[in-house]
This record gives structure tokens, sequence and C-alpha cells, in this order.
């Protein structure tokens, strides 16, 4: 009879046999994936949200935490690539979500919990941003708010996150910032005011229209392609393309890869293919290109770390039969540096630790390179689509700080550049504190500084085609014929905002 009654009980009502889990009651489906069922959270979910802690807690940074917590969680592609869309995509609209969570929640959002914050905000992203149910977005977030904080807070996320998917982001976009003032302007594109101003001076410094500044903004907000460069001289492009890259219309050597994943590209674990954004690539080749080369001419890169653009500078040494040092004032940076080089010949690169000017100090630098790349430390506004959380990091006091430290790396370069040699003076960010303005305020201190024609250098160092380069000189600059500086922006190039100044003495 017992076991009449049990298999009675394993029947629904349509009569056919259910499956049951160990307690005897009917098994509960969960919003998550079959490979994910079994788990409390699922892995991807779980990922995102020690992610998110880890950068607002800790102040790490998602591009570094990101691949070690991917493969510590142990997760497949799939799930690695739904673990970076929540990760980046929250973080980036930061300022969107906060907007609208405080309309949601009834106290101030500093008072909340930041754990239970950063569930909201990961709930809010895949409410109103991402392609998952609404029922799936809600039933997840509110499962790992009570794996991992408590039972208590779940109630109150689930309450919050039902406010939140009453209405479509346009919809709350409609309510909370319907006007053009830049308060309203920040919390639609998700970014802070300060750098709202910061692109709209630097369009129109740059000659570009003020109006441009909502498709940089966008352009911010996309998720970038994986950019690569086969070293020039040492990688081989061929089968980069043949594991499905595209070939770079704007960059020799280059490619664009949408694919995840760059580790198993091949070239990139053994060093002869880097992954590298266009624009940087760019910058390091027009110092060279700009010039012809005269064999046994020597080369700095005044703040080399991670050695992006020194690999990209030592195989041209190589190629060119220079000799490049990689300097950096950060001891781990240089040790980055010097495995980036480890492909190019030992005896066309050195290394160094020093503070740049430092460096300028020793009588025996004075005057002693014929190029030098100051790639300065910056605010690194440029490249927000590949830091998410730097917009909201950046203070504008961070700018006082920094542009004193460019002037005197500035100085410092110049006072070991041979008279006539060149200095590419490049930043990764477009503001014009760090970009026009550094580089006027050079010229005035150092009269005997000229500002040579950057465009033509960038133009003559991207491909080429029927009609001259396919960078278009107005896209890059403002300046006149002879002496401009170039600045490459991530709507018109897809590249980071590099700033690119060519000067000499
Ligand atoms: C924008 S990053 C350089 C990126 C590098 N060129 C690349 O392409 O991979 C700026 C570098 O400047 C270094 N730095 C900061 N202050 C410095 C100083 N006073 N002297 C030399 N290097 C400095 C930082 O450690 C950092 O590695």
């Amino acid at each position: 009879m017992a076991d009449e009654d049990s298999t009675q009980q394993r029947r629904n009502t349509k009569g056919r046999q259910r499956n049951r889990g160990r307690s005897g009651r009917p098994r509960q489906y969960s919003a998550k994936a079959p490979s994910q069922r079994q788990r409390a959270t699922d892995p991807a979910r779980l990922t995102a949200f020690q992610i998110l802690q880890a950068v607002t807690h800790e102040d790490a940074y998602a591009n570094l935490v990101l691949p070690t917590r991917i493969r510590r969680n142990k997760l497949d592609r799939q799930d690695a690539g739904f673990a970076t869309e929540l990760t980046y995509g929250t973080l980036r609209s930061l300022g969107t979500y906060d907007a609208i969570l405080a309309r949601c929640v009834d106290r101030s959002l500093k008072k909340l919990d930041r754990p239970v914050l950063d569930a909201l905000r990961l709930g809010t992203h895949q409410l109103l941003n991402m392609r998952v149910p609404a029922h799936a977005a809600l039933d997840t977030t509110v499962a790992l708010v009570r794996d991992q904080i408590g039972t208590g807070p779940s109630g109150f996320v689930n309450a919050v996150l039902r406010k939140v998917s009453q209405r479509t982001l346009e919809e709350w976009l409609e309510e909370l910032a319907p006007g053009d003032s830049d308060q309203d302007l920040a919390i639609r594109y998700a970014h802070p005011p300060w750098i709202l101003r910061a692109v709209k001076q630097s369009l129109v410094t740059n000659g570009r229209n003020v109006e441009d500044f909502r498709s940089v903004l966008e352009a911010n907000n996309s998720a970038p392609e994986l950019n690569l460069i086969a070293l020039p001289g040492i990688g081989d492009l061929e089968p980069v393309l043949e594991y499905g890259a595209e070939a770079s219309p704007l960059a020799p050597d280059a490619a664009v890869y949408s694919g995840g994943d760059a580790g198993r590209i091949p070239g990139v674990a053994d060093g002869t293919v880097r992954v590298q954004d266009i624009g940087s690539q760019l910058t390091a080749r027009a110092l060279v290109g700009a010039r012809d080369v005269t064999a046994g001419e020597a080369w700095l890169d005044m703040a080399a770390g991670p050695g992006g653009k020194a690999a990209v500078l030592a195989a041209l040494a190589q190629a060119h039969g220079a000799t490049l040092q990689a300097n950096d004032v950060s001891e781990h940076r240089t040790k980055l540096v010097t495995q980036a080089l480890r492909v190019v010949n030992e005896d066309v690169w050195t290394t160094s630790v020093a503070d740049g000017t430092a460096l300028a100090a020793d009588p025996a630098n004075a005057q002693r390179f014929d190029r030098i790349l100051l790639d300065a430390p910056c605010t690194g506004l440029g490249a927000l689509r590949r830091r998410p959380e730097s917009r909201w990091r950046r203070t504008p006091q961070d700018l006082a700080t920094l542009t004193q430290l460019q002037s005197q790396l500035l100085d410092a370069a110049l006072a070991m550049l041979k008279p006539g040699g060149l200095l590419a003076y490049v930043t990764c960010s477009p503001h014009i504190a760090e970009t026009t303005l550094q580089v006027n305020d050079l010229l005035k201190r150092q009269p005997d500084v000229t500002l040579l024609d950057s465009a033509s250098a960038l133009q003559q160092v991207a491909h080429q085609d029927d009609d001259g380069s396919v960078l278009a000189r107005e896209s890059i600059t403002a300046g006149d014929t002879d002496a401009n500086t170039a600045q490459l922006w991530p709507d018109l190039h897809r590249t980071d905002a590099m700033f690119f100044a060519l000067l000499t003495r």
C-alpha cells in the first residue's frame, strides 16, 4: 500500500510520473540553464557579483580581476561571456542604474549594505539592458542574495527589483533625465558630468561638432572588440586571420576579433602577437614612421609599463638597427615590459626602473636619445570602453596631480632628446588639460621646442588606398598642415581616444 501511495504521489494531475527531489516533494525548477541547476547560485552571476564587489569595495580593476575569477570559478565559454557582459555592462552604466534605484528605494543608496547595492545593480542591468527574461533576472538575483548575503535582504531586493522591472530603460530615462542639461545627459549616457563636459570641450578643440559627444559617449558604452598586432618583422598575422579575426581596415599587421578569449589566438601565448588597441599601435609606429631611421639610433620609452608600445618599438628597432631603452617607475610594470620584449633579440633592448625625471637628471642621459616616446600617466578617459569602472573612480582632482607630472616628464624627456630628435607625447585621454593645453604650455615654457605635423605622422603609418591614408586628416586634427596635434576617437576610428603630439627641438 505504501508503495502504491508513493507511486500515486509521483504522478501529477494528468497521470504522468513526476520527477521528485530527495525530500519527496516535487522538484522546483529554476530559471537557470541546465548546466547550472544543482548549484545554489549560477556560476556566471556569482562571478559577476564577486567581481563587482572587488571593484566597488577593494578598488580592484575589473579587467584584471575578471580573467582570474573566470578561471577560478571554472566557467565555460558561454558562462564566461555572460559574466563579462554582466560585469562590464553593470559597471559602465552604474550611474544610470543608481539613479533608477534611488527612485525605487525609500532611503539613500549610501545607507544600503554594499553587497545588497551591488546585487541590485546586477539585477537592474539584467532587467533593463540584457536579453534575460524578467522572471529569470529577478529569481536568480534574489537567489544570489539569499545564498551570498542572507534571507532578510532577499525580500528587500525582490521588492526593489519588481519596481525597477515596471518600466523599460527608455521609460526610466524619460522620467529621470528628460532634458539636455549636463546632469540629465550624464544620467542618460552614464558618464559623470565633468567627463561629459571634457568630451565636449575636446571635440570642439579638435575641430569636431560638439553634438558628436553623443556618439563618443555611446562608443564609450559599447563593448570593444579585441585589437591585435602581429609584431612587425616577428609575428605572423595570417594564422590570426585564419582563426577568425578580421584584418584591421586602419593599421598594418593589425586585426580585430570579436570572439572573446585572446589566449587561444595563434601567436598570443608566445608573445609574437599581442592584444593592443589599434590607436596605441599607430602612435608607436608614428614615432618611427615620421622620419627615416639611421642605423644605430638610440630610442627611449620613458614610461613603458606594461610594455604594449615598447614591444612595437623594440620590434621596429630590431628591423631598423636601432636600440631601445624601456623605462618605468614601477618595478612590477618593468617586469611586465621585460616579458613583453622577450620575443625581440636581447641586444636590441634594455629595461630600467626609474622615475623619468631622475633619468633626465643623470648627466649621461643629457641629449642622448634620437627618439623618445612619452606615453604619459593620465586619467585614461580615452579608454573608458575597456576600463568600465574608471569613469566613476576618476575625479577632477586627479587632473591637477597628473597634469603636473606630465609637464615634469615632458621637460625631462626634452632634456634627454638629441637636438633635432623626435619626441612623441601620447595620452590615452582626450582631456584638453592633458593634451592640447599641455602641449601649448610646453611650447610657451620652452621656446626652442617645435610642434611638428603630428596628424601626417599618424596618417602615414595607417593603411593607404588610392586616395592616400585611410585615416582622414579632418577626423584627427583641427590644426594647420605643418604644426598640429592629433586625436583619435572611439566613435570614428573604433580605437581608444589616443592623443598624439610629435615634437622636436
Ligand atoms: C599610460 S602608462 C604607459 C603604457 C605603455 N606605454 C604601454 O603602451 O603599455 C603610463 C606608465 O607611466 C608610468 N609612470 C608613472 N609615473 C612615472 C614616472 N614619474 N616616471 C616614469 N614612469 C612613470 C606608470 O607606471 C605607467 O606604467
